[in-house]
């Protein structure tokens, strides 16, 4: 048996916090704001797994009320998720996302972002991953530099 699941998430970008997408620390003069690292992109994955078991989204599993996911790393987020689609017996069949950004060039650290998830997600295979980055020509609050949004499917496979 197979399940879709997508996933969509936004920051806001400001100074004075680190730029973390896909779980690398990308050089900026800005970074995204929240309760957790806010790692937009492994957000949005994080929800399209979610989305796939059923299971609701990032906010019911991480409360942003909850001390303890303050500054949250969001690789170990994806990994806790992760586990919970394992005990439903799935595994990955393939994921796609998206990162819509003016700025940063996201290229250079795309190659990164691929081995650290295809890590998380026990992939057998690196193209079973996909990664890309568009900027929205300027246009709206991802085109003005105010946030990066990220977007994300999945497919999973039931195991056996
Ligand atoms: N933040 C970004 C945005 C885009 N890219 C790469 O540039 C290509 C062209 O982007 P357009 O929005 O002008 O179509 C895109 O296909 C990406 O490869 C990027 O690295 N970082
Ligand atoms: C991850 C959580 C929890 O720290 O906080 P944020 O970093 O604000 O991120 P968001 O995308 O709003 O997802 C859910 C949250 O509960």
């Amino acid at each position: 048996m197979m399940r879709i699941g997508q996933g969509f998430d936004v920051h806001q970008l400001v100074e004075g916090r680190p730029c973390i997408i896909g779980g690398i620390t990308i050089p900026y003069e800005k970074g995204l704001l929240g309760h957790s690292d806010a790692d937009v992109l492994l957000h949005a994955i994080t929800d399209a797994l979610l989305g796939a078991i059923g299971e609701g989204d990032i906010g019911r599993h991480f409360p942003d009320t909850d001390p303890a996911f303050k500054d949250a790393d969001s690789v170990k987020l994806m990994e806790h998720v992760w586990e919970l689609v394992k005990q439903k017996g799935y595994r990955l069949g393939n994921l796609d996302a998206t990162i819509i950004a003016q700025a940063p060039k996201m290229a250079p650290y795309i190659p990164q972002m691929r081995e650290l998830i295809a890590r998380v997600l026990e992939a057998d295979e690196l193209s079973q991953i996909n990664v890309k980055a568009t900027t929205s020509e300027k246009l709206g609050f991802t085109g003005r530099g105010e946030g990066i949004a990220a977007q994300a499917a999945c497919l999973l496979v039931k195991q056996g």
